[in-house]
């Protein structure tokens, strides 16, 4: 069975909120993806999503841009990503997920991109500009390798389409909080509670909320109405400073949950 299907599974059984956060790989350079990777397990992350850096990331705000900016200037390319997680592969059990655009994939080349991801043991994939629509192209591959999609509703998705999402594939939905980029905000959507209340009624797949996420009280918070939450751009800026105290604070916050 797929990593992430048992890491739900077994949260589920302990009542536990999963917390996923996130890094742009090759930020600080290769050796330190690696680091953090075993440093995330052990602070208890449920799993952990690894960004390529892409040189028009139009999903993400300045933290993140930053970020990749850093890894392209350290000439990281996504197959020195896939060669790093295949070597941190023996040394960590949780789920990796690697969150890039369509355009590497492209450039590298559909079918190769999903074997290699595969032999190096990643267990999800999250592509912010690949539409259900267009996701044949890559469904067959990535369910050779069993690797699973991830995909994504918005505060604009309709019922109709978070249904047809929602009913797709396994690992989880991940539950786009805010109608813009990513990054650190003060507030959320008044909306977003009934927002993820209503996905959590139509989605059998667990719920994972993403996006503005970045202190422990919001993660708390947000993570009330669903099964708990990625943290991208604060985790980012924590690893830039070093500041590992503060991670493993966020992180552990939600483990500590009673719920
Ligand atoms: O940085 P934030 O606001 O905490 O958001 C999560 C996020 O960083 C991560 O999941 C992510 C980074 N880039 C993305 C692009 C699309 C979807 C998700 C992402």
């Amino acid at each position: 069975m797929n990593r992430l299907t048992k890491a739900f599974e077994r949260l589920k059984k302990k009542d536990e909120k999963a917390f996923v956060p996130y890094i742009m790989a090759g930020d600080g350079g290769l050796e330190k993806l690696m680091e953090r990777i075993v440093f995330l397990e052990s602070c208890g992350a449920t799993a952990v999503e690894i960004g390529i850096p892409f040189s028009d990331p139009v999903a993400d705000g300045p933290t993140i841009q930053a970020a990749g900016l850093r890894a392209l200037n350290e000439g990281v390319t996504l197959k020195a990503v896939l060669q790093t997680i295949l070597n941190v592969r023996p040394i960590v059990s949780i789920p990796i997920i690697v969150m890039t655009y369509m355009n590497p994939i492209y450039a590298y080349g559909i079918a190769s991109f999903i074997e290699d991801a595969s032999k190096a043991g990643v267990d999800g994939c999250i592509i912010p500009d690949l539409p259900i629509e267009e996701e044949d192209l890559l469904l067959p591959h990535f369910e050779v390798a069993d690797i699973e999609l991830i995909r994504l509703v918005t505060l604009t998705s309709s019922n109709e389409r978070i249904k047809e999402i929602a009913s797709k594939g396994k690992g989880f939905l991940y539950a786009v909080t805010v109608t813009g980029i990513t990054g650190a905000r003060a507030k959320f959507h008044a909306q977003v509670e009934n927002y993820l209340k209503n996905i959590k009624e139509i989605s059998s797949l667990p719920v994972l909320a993403g996006f503005g996420i970045s202190t422990s009280e919001q993660a708390q918070e947000i993570s009330q109405y669903c099964d708990g939450v990625v943290v991208g751009s604060k985790i980012v800026d924590l690893f830039h400073k070093n500041n590992l105290d503060e991670i493993e604070k966020l992180i552990k916050s939600i483990k500590m949950m009673e719920i």
